[in-house]
């Protein structure tokens, strides 16, 4: 849904004008992750990385939702194993009057909320694309972030 706005989900992907070094610090963060996660795995994951930048301008959101569905589509979405989200929203800290918050659950279902989790700059949330639902409640300032998956080895 890139660009479009339905019922589901409102925000547009866009390359952010972020230099170089920031960009390669990025990744370098997001590779890190992923080999501390193949540890506490024991597995390794496959060596790419999907991953999009993503804004929500005041007034988006991304309704509750998983990532990734067992047995749908294993060259596409159903081959994420794990989600990650970077924000990249300025120095200037969230506060929860700004909305946006990242609603994770403790399951596909069920109603109860795990944790809320505000955007920060350059923190890196990681979950279990099949298992973890989660929304993006909407937001009142403008919600930049890098969103990506680590994928099963194939
Ligand atoms: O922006 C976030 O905090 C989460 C985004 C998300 O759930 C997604 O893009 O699948
Ligand atoms: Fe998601």
């Amino acid at each position: 849904s890139d660009g479009a706005v339905d019922d589901l989900r409102s925000a547009y992907t866009a390359r952010p004008d972020v230099e170089e070094a920031a960009f390669d610090a990025l990744y370098g963060q997001l590779l890190e992750a992923r080999g501390d996660l193949e540890a506490l795995l024991g597995r390794p994951l496959s060596r790419g990385v999907e991953a999009t930048f993503v804004v929500y301008e005041p007034g988006c959101f991304y309704r509750r939702h998983v990532d990734s569905l067992a047995g749908v589509d294993p060259a596409g979405s159903g081959g994420r194993a794990y989600s990650f989200v970077v924000y990249l929203t300025g120095e200037q800290p969230w506060q929860p009057s700004d909305g946006g918050a990242l609603r994770v659950f403790c399951d596909a279902l069920g109603e109860e909320v795990e944790e809320e989790v505000l955007p920060a700059a350059g923190l890196l949330v990681l979950f279990d694309s099949k298992r973890v639902s989660h929304e993006v409640m909407p937001t009142r300032r403008q919600r930049t972030c890098l969103v990506g998956w680590f994928r099963e080895e194939v």
